[in-house]
């Protein structure tokens, strides 16, 4: 409780006044009464940032004495500027006295100004402050009050405790539907990852729950700051940043508010690449995602979904866009096949050429023909030529070398002809005139006028074509599956003239938008886009979180809008959960977009889970990835995992309403329900709301878009970089999540990250051996749930009405966090379980 500490009266009265001050500086900006010397002061702050920051405007009190014996109070914020107040100093997020100081858990502290100069500051004070809507509700001295030189006692170990205490003590709270700052008790490491220079290329590779996401978001406040040493000055507006799902954005909308940022693009890159692509009315409207139905799908068998992913990773590899190129050149080069015009002879009898000339005549009519030789040799030289070469650059070539055919080659053979054949040209005036004609609309008529989605499906829909163009770049399996990957037969053009509908795959898009480029250029077909980051569609930054999940193909096209350097890319090649479209390492975003000696920065630490939750997440992962660092987690020790076997598909539902309902007595209030599949989602959301007595589900998390809290029934793929007070995962069986298909590991170690105090797993019959050898627990009544369990160890539903929930002042139900019942294990997570032997008791996620 903030106010049973001593200072927090003294607290409550500097907030005041510093709300006072802030109110007073947000009149005079909307009056605008500040001259030109107030308004530098504020270093660029304005009055929206102001605003979004009023509400909580710092996070940590530092009472500062100089060498010279002057005391100052500078206060930590998450704003984007500095807020210079008569008795304080708010530090924005960015600024680099902020950074000097935020983690020097010692007295003395040496400070360099902007001007080099260094001074040495004795920390007096050290205090953390929640503070919400102008209201203190958390405070905790870290470093308490010194009035004179410290004591013996006071080590850096004694500070560091302090912090930690209070980390621990946040992250004990709940999970929320929207993500929360970090920027308190953000560690050093994340804060050297978060204020990395902007000109260097930042690719974070972290375990679950280290962080990524946070880091950032917080990012971006700290990039707009004015002072930011070394940094190049970054437009707000041209911030790109892209999330994987709608849902994620939902969940992150209200950070950068937060810190005063309002105007960044944020999006996700799907939607992105359809208004880049998308012109007219032949547009992408509706995306599928085919592969991830059949991987998804626990019902495919191995060989369908090796093939599936074959055919996805081949749609993402770099050197279709050199396929796409010969595609398009091959069908140029059809197109510019030799012109040839039949000529009439004098005394024709009809003036124009055709069968009746050769009886009248006698005499065949003599033939013009004009090699467009010259003309496809542009088009292959073309071929040959890098990424940046378009069609537009090619086509601007071939009009000025048909236009010379025109003026100076077709004239010459007519002349030729004539010559040879006696005969005055002007008598083939019509005909030259006709060719002449078709000479100049030739370039214009090689390509569909509608749009790179109508142009890619003209390209792609005769196989054989396809496996030509491949064939250049090919050989072999891969060219069979290329082919595959590309080839589609579109619905043929109904008699309206229209295309019925169909829907682009994901794995396609980044297809369509390699060949918009390719025929257009980079320039942005949305105006609204081209309205933010002009013509070029040009970001200032990239930002790009589960970056784990883009293709090398979708990196070489945002590179092409991003320049080098530039971006900040965060992932968990761990948690590929796309991995059959994603990378299997970061060498080529670093060959993509870095500068030269760029590396991967690992993190470690994960600040979401509890003990019991990291150690199952790290057993999975070595599973998966033996040599993958694993996860460190904060000492917050919970629950232990619970997991729940059942015999019969009929037993699910009431088992989960009674988890759900423990859960809920429990604390959590946001627990997420992760099916391996979509389409599993749905069907469990449907018997969840259409049953009586089951608990009470967020319908707004029907259709995957949006999530306010309480229960939440997602698929992985949504779930991915949200978290709950509790995850619960079904289906946690062999045939979910295969141990031979390597790919089903990562969906597991995604899954069971997601809860941040709780974690159950469900299974019909067995759980799956990525879990380990989970012993059947004895006969007898579960310890945590309080359900029967048979002597098979299977969960029995309750026999109660599943509805029932705990009355006002009843004892809590079995399973109750109490020491000596739940928390059997502590102390044994820092080792790796060994399954040898009969393993039966060695399981120290098994809830005896
Ligand atoms: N320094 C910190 N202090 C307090 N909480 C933190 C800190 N760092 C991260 N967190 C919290 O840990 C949780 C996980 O963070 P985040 O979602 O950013 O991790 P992530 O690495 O993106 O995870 P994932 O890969 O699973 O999506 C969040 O609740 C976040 O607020």
């Amino acid at each position: 409780m903030p106010h049973t500490h001593p200072a927090y009266p003294e607290e409550v009265g500097r907030l005041g006044q510093t709300c006072q001050e802030i109110d007073a500086k947000i009149g005079k900006l909307e009056r605008q009464e500040m001259d030109l010397y107030q308004v530098a002061q504020f270093k660029g702050m304005d009055l929206d940032s102001l605003r979004s920051v009023a509400g909580h405007p710092y996070f940590m009190r530092l009472r500062l004495r100089y060498e010279d014996g002057s005391v100052k109070d500078v206060c930590l914020g998450e704003g984007v500027h500095d807020i210079p107040l008569s008795d304080t100093y708010i530090c924005g997020i960015g600024s680099p006295l902020r950074q000097q100081i935020q983690h020097r858990q010692v007295r003395e502290v040496e400070i360099v100004a902007d001007s080099g100069a260094v001074r040495t500051a004795y920390q007096l004070l050290r205090r953390q402050l929640k503070i919400e809507q102008r209201t203190i509700t958390a405070l905790s001295d870290v470093m308490p009050l010194a009035d004179g030189e410290g004591t013996e006692q006071e080590t850096t170990d004694v500070f560091a405790q302090l912090g930690q205490e209070y980390l621990v003590d946040q992250l004990g709270r709940e999970a929320s539907a929207k993500a929360r700052s970090i920027l308190a008790t953000i560690s050093e490491r994340q804060d050297e990852l978060m204020s990395w220079p902007t000109d260097r290329l930042l690719v974070v590779n972290g375990v679950a729950g280290s962080g990524k996401t946070a880091i950032a978001y917080h990012r971006i406040p700290s990039m707009l700051h004015k002072e930011r040493v070394g940094s190049r000055e970054i437009n707000e507006k041209k911030i790109a940043v892209f999330v994987p799902n709608s849902f994620l954005l939902g969940y992150l909308k209200q950070l950068l508010p937060r810190a005063g940022v309002n105007n960044v693009f944020q999006t996700t890159l799907e939607d992105w690449a359809k208004r880049v692509v998308n012109q007219g009315e032949r547009r992408i409207r509706q995306l599928g995602d085919e592969t991830a139905k059949i991987i998804f799908d626990p019902k495919s068998d191995v060989s369908e979904k090796q093939a599936a992913i074959a055919k996805a990773g081949m749609r993402g590899r770099q050197e279709m866009q050199m396929v796409l190129r010969h595609l398009l050149a091959d069908h140029l080069t059809r197109q510019l096949a030799d012109l040839s015009a039949n000529l009439p002879r004098t005394g024709s009898s009809t003036g124009k050429c055709g069968p009746e000339d050769l009886t009248a005549t006698g005499q065949a009519a003599p033939v013009l023909q004009l090699s467009l030789a010259s003309v496809r040799e542009l088009v292959e030289q073309w071929r040959g030529e890098p990424a940046e070469a378009d069609w537009k650059s090619l086509r601007a070539n071939l009009q000025t070398e048909v236009n010379r055919l025109i003026k100076k080659a077709l004239p010459k053979e007519v002349a030729l002809l004539a010559e040879r054949e006696g005969q005055d040209p002007a008598v083939w005036i019509s005909e030259v005139k006709g060719l002449t004609q078709r000479l100049g609309q030739l370039v214009e008529g090689l390509l569909p006028t509608t749009g790179a989605w109508e142009t890619y499906l003209l390209l792609v829909s005769d196989e054989q074509k396809v496996s030509a163009a491949a064939s250049r770049i090919f050989t072999g399996p891969a060219l069979k599956v290329a082919t595959e990957a590309l080839h589609r037969t579109p619905k043929p053009v109904g008699e309206d003239g229209t295309r019925p509908f169909e829907p682009t795959d994901v794995t396609e898009l980044p297809l369509v938008l390699a060949l918009k480029i390719l025929l257009e250029g980079v320039r942005p077909n949305d105006a609204a886009l081209r309205d933010r980051f002009g013509s070029s569609g040009q970001f200032d930054y990239l930002v790009l979180d589960e970056g784990q999940d883009l293709s090398p193909l979708q990196y070489a096209l945002l590179r092409r809008y991003t320049p080098a350097g530039r971006a900040a890319i965060f992932g968990d090649l761990r948690q590929g959960i796309h991995r059959y479209r994603g990378i299997g390492s970061w060498d080529v975003v670093c060959q993509t977009f870095g500068t030269g000696e760029d590396e991967v920065e690992e993190l470690t630490q994960t600040f979401r889970t509890t003990q019991e939750i990291t150690a199952l997440g790290n057993f999975v992962l070595e599973r998966v990835a033996p040599n993958a660092l694993k996860a460190e987690a904060v000492p917050r020790p919970g629950s232990p995992v619970h997991f729940v076997r059942y015999s019969t598909k009929n037993h699910l539902l009431p088992l989960l309403t009674h988890e759900v309902r423990r859960l809920q007595r429990e604390g959590a209030k946001n627990i997420g329900i992760v099916t391996r599949s979509p389409a599993e989602a749905s069907n469990l959301y449907e018997r969840v709301s259409k049953s009586k007595t089951a608990f009470k589900v967020d319908s707004r998390t029907k259709d995957f878009e949006d999530y306010a809290g309480g229960v939440a029934i997602v698929p992985i793929s949504v779930a991915k970089g949200l978290e709950f007070d509790a995850a619960i995962v079904v289906n946690a069986d062999v045939d979910h999540y295969n141990p031979a298909m390597p790919y089903d590991g990562s969906l597991l170690y995604t899954c069971v990250t997601r809860g941040l105090h709780h974690l159950t797993l469900f299974a019909l019959n067995e759980f799956t051996p990525l879990l380990g050898e989970i012993p059947s627990p004895e006969a007898g009544k579960c310890p945590i749930s309080g359900l029967e369990i048979t002597d098979k160890g299977f969960h029995k539903p309750p026999t109660h009405a599943a509805g029932r929930t705990r009355r006002k002042g009843q004892e809590r139900g079995p399973g109750a966090n109490q020491d000596g019942m739940v928390r059997t294990y502590d102390g044994r997570f820092d080792s790796m379980p060994s399954y040898e032997g009969d393993g039966s008791r060695d399981n120290p996620w098994y809830d005896r």
